[in-house]
């Protein structure tokens, strides 16, 4: 049969944007990876996440398979499957994310009535998958969408148990594997360095996906050798899970639409335009696909992109910006609310001299492989880890400081912004960042490159040798 000479790879993303369009774009690059010829892609999603999966993966011979959401979850409003449109992601990932072990029956279901599975990439969240690949016997790696560092100073943080008895948040710890870096209590999750019992729902859902995770048999970075070596060599050699250097997956072929002829245009991609043809540089302001940020806290970033007096294009989901904003600042600043963007393109504009990013791990990459300086401004999960190796490891960023209340008031906001745009710092971080944008090309050019060549080691790893 001809299907058992094929390399089948089964890919299930997390239902959540920031997780999707990694996994997404690693469907892309296996199938244009010069062994495309023997390569067949399989992506398990929802029914209400098909379209953006269906528009991501356009032009693509990629098979599309739909599992029903679990129903009737409680705390989950009807009609909800993608994280992204959930009340409140901090309180409702627990629930949301346990629901999703409802699908195996259905996913095995499927998988059986497909042809071979040669290896399958399911997201670090959805453990369960792993039963299932284990089950049907076919390897399984796991995925998080993440750099290297921040899950080995996660690791690190937690078995060492750094922080638990420091009182103060800001006081610097050294991570006893990578001594010159520090840590400090404000830059985790709550809690997440105290011993918990282990009925905590949260603490036993981390249990459960790192057990799944270390029984797997490799991890993917979004990552690439000249970027992280120090943490991708640690990596190899105190962990029994292979790690596999892929990135960065964002450079992966663009859909046909970005190839072809271009469709209309967006008043922010005209906007920009008109900045580029007026010789104005723009910073470009996102905090990725759902982060939630205080009331207070976007109003301090509005005065503070206010009082810069630079060009900024700001993509706000779910906030409301004070009265009058829009007015004051007038031709300087565009706008644009709860309207999915094309970021990649945005960043990529000839106008586009900075991000004022929420240190997400896609957008970090993006604007590196864009070759744009950022200015670091975390919020949530594993984003302060990531603003330390943009800022402190790679040097292509510089991070905004929060007062003692946690909030980044107006004039640190105005004062980093304009370093960023127009100062000496500036100027040394877009040298740095495009050294690391052309390393990123490099990384993923056919033959040579070595997320290219790390990709071609891991389907021979899978599939005995095919291809070579
Ligand atoms: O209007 C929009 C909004 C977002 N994006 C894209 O959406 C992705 C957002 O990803 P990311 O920057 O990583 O932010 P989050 O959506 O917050 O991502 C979650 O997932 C990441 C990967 O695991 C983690 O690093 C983050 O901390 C976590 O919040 C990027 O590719 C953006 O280009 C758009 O294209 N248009």
């Amino acid at each position: 049969m001809e299907s058992e000479k094929k390399v089948h790879v089964v890919l299930f993303p997390y239902m959540s944007k920031g997780h999707m369009i990694p996994m997404l774009q690693l469907a892309r690059l296996l199938l244009s990876h010069s062994f495309n010829k023997d390569i067949s892609v399989t992506v398990f999603t929802t029914p209400l996440n098909r379209p953006f999966v269906a528009d991501s993966l356009s032009g693509t011979k990629a098979t599309i398979i739909t599992l029903p959401f679990p129903k009737n979850v409680p705390e989950i409003p009807p009609g909800v499957e993608c994280t992204d449109k959930l009340p409140s992601i901090s309180s409702l990932y627990v629930p949301f994310t346990r629901a999703t072990k409802s699908m195996q029956p259905d996913f095995e279901r499927e998988l059986t009535s497909l042809p071979r599975v040669s290896f399958m990439v399911s997201d670090g969240f959805l453990w369960w998958t792993l039963e299932s690949a284990l089950k049907l016997g076919f390897p399984r790696l796991v995925f998080l969408g993440m750099n290297c560092m921040s899950p080995s100073i996660l690791d690190s943080v937690f078995k060492n148990q750094l922080l638990s008895n420091v009182k103060s948040e800001t006081e610097a710890v050294a991570v006893p594997e990578f001594p010159w870096i520090k840590v400090r209590k404000c830059d985790f999750v709550e809690d997440m360095f105290d011993t918990k019992p282990t009925t905590d729902p949260g603490f036993e859902l981390i249990l459960d996906q790192c057990a799944s995770m270390s029984q797997s048999q490799g991890i993917i970075f979004n990552t690439f050798d000249d970027l992280e070596p120090v943490f991708i060599d640690f990596y190899k050699r105190t962990r029994e899970l292979k790690p596999w250097a892929l990135g960065p997956l964002c450079l992966g072929k663009h859909s046909l639409e970005d190839e072809g002829a271009e469709k209309v245009k967006s008043v922010w991609m005209k906007w920009l335009d008109e900045k580029r043809d007026k010789g104005c540089y723009v910073l470009y302001v996102a905090f990725g696909s759902q982060s939630e940020i205080s009331r207070e806290q976007v109003e301090e970033i509005a005065l503070g992109l206010e009082e810069s007096k630079v060009n900024f294009l700001w993509v706000v989901k779910g906030s409301e910006i004070g009265k009058g904003f829009e007015e004051r600042v007038g031709e300087r600043g565009m706008v644009v609310k709860d309207e999915w963007v094309d970021q990649r393109k945005i960043l990529e504009h000839e106008s586009v001299r900075g991000f004022l990013s929420h240190c997400g791990w896609n957008s970090l990459m993006e604007s590196i492989c864009a070759e744009v300086p950022i200015l670091a401004f975390p919020v949530a999960a594993e984003q302060p880890l990531n603003a330390m190796l943009v800022v402190e490891e790679l040097r292509v960023a510089e991070r905004v400081a929060a007062a003692s209340d946690g909030v980044v008031r107006r004039g640190e906001v105005a004062e980093k912004v304009k370093e960023l745009m127009e100062g000496e710092k500036g100027k040394e971080l877009r040298r740095n960042v495009e050294v690391y944008g052309k390393k990123a090309k490099k990384a993923l050019e056919e033959g040579v490159g070595s997320s290219w060549k790390n990709l071609k080691n891991l389907i021979n790893e899978f599939c005995n040798n095919i291809g070579t």
